[in-house]
């Protein structure tokens, strides 16, 4: 069964696309990676989810019922932003005192099972503050998943952990989706979250540029090799088709495999590149080359859409 399905979904502020025109379908029980680069437009698409923004085009669907859905909301978990709890409470108090909003439970251990799938049980009675921030972060996901939903919304939520707080959430996240919940969760770091999810999307500007199974997955971009006078007009034509990102070289990097239809678009704006190439990859090269190596995007001008 499917659990999130996006139809041509997308986001407009003014001319500036947030989020052009997605489609996806994740699956019930998967670990789905939403990952890009901080911009791409991730958490833009979670808020849609959930009905905190409005799209501009396109419809959703969550748990087969189209969006906006307020009363299917109770299925939906999820963790946006970094979760607040007051430092001088348990973080069981916490769970129980939050518990207090919203319909009551299916379930009379609710907190306790939520603690347990996230590994709290014994810091249970730990007063938040003395808490690392992994185990803040887990506390978050117990508290999404509080009302056993069957879907829950992660932005980020590898934010600021270190490697061994990382490795334990990628195991609790591993068997919250054993456990039959579905997890979509979105990261800027490819090689943070690749390894338990099912499948992943790279999102840069606002698209798409790959998506399936991580060890599957092999992409494509096109650099093209350009006079610098020639760039930024090259750089305006080609970003209102695809995502682009400018080298420190003379060559832009485009977020497509069709070297034919780059030439094409460039040619009609009646600009002519040195040299036109595809270069296919694996997942993790062509999302550097498009993302740059600390995650950014490089921008070099304001020709991209963002
Ligand atoms: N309310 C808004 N008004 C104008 N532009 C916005 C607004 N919200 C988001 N944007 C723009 O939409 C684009 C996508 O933003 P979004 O926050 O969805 O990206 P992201 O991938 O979640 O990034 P991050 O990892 O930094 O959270 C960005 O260029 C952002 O500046």
């Amino acid at each position: 069964m499917e659990t999130v399905r996006c139809e041509g979904l997308g986001k407009t502020y003014g001319r500036a696309v947030a989020v052009g025109d997605l489609n996806l379908s994740v699956e019930a029980g998967q670990v789905y990676g939403f990952l890009g680069p901080n911009g791409s437009g991730k958490t833009t698409t979670m808020r849609m989810l959930l009905g905190l923004i409005r799209p501009t085009s396109g419809r959703a669907w969550l748990n087969g019922r189209a969006l906006p859905d307020p009363a299917g909301l109770a299925h939906v978990g999820a963790m946006i932003e970094e979760p607040a709890f007051h430092p001088w409470m348990t973080g069981r108090r916490s769970l129980e005192v939050l518990a207090l909003y919203g319909p009551p439970f299916r379930r009379a251990d609710a907190v306790a099972e939520a603690l347990g799938k996230v590994g709290l049980t014994s810091a249970a009675d730990r007063k938040v503050k003395t808490y690392s921030q992994g185990m803040r972060q887990r506390l978050g996901l117990a508290l999404a998943l509080m009302r056993a939903p069957s879907v829950v919304l992660l932005d980020e939520p590898m934010n600021g952990m270190d490697p061994a707080a990382i490795r334990e959430f990628r195991a609790t996240v591993r068997c919250v989706a054993d456990s039959g919940t579905t997890v979509f969760l979105s990261s800027h770091q490819l090689t943070e979250v690749e390894q338990i999810c099912d499948r992943v999307a790279v999102m840069t500007s606002g698209r798409v540029i790959a998506e399936g199974r991580p060890d599957d997955l092999t992409t494509a971009v096109v650099r093209v090799v350009l006079a610098p006078a020639d760039r930024a007009a090259a750089r305006t034509l080609l970003s209102s088709s695809f995502p682009v990102r400018a080298e420190d070289s003379d060559a832009l990097v485009v977020g497509s495999g069709d070297g034919h239809a780059v030439n094409e678009l460039l040619g009609r704006g009646g600009v002519w590149a040195h040299q036109i190439r595809v270069e296919r990859s694996g997942l993790e090269r062509a999302f550097l080359a498009l993302t740059g190596p600390t995650g950014e995007e490089v921008e070099d001008d304001a020709a991209s859409p963002r």
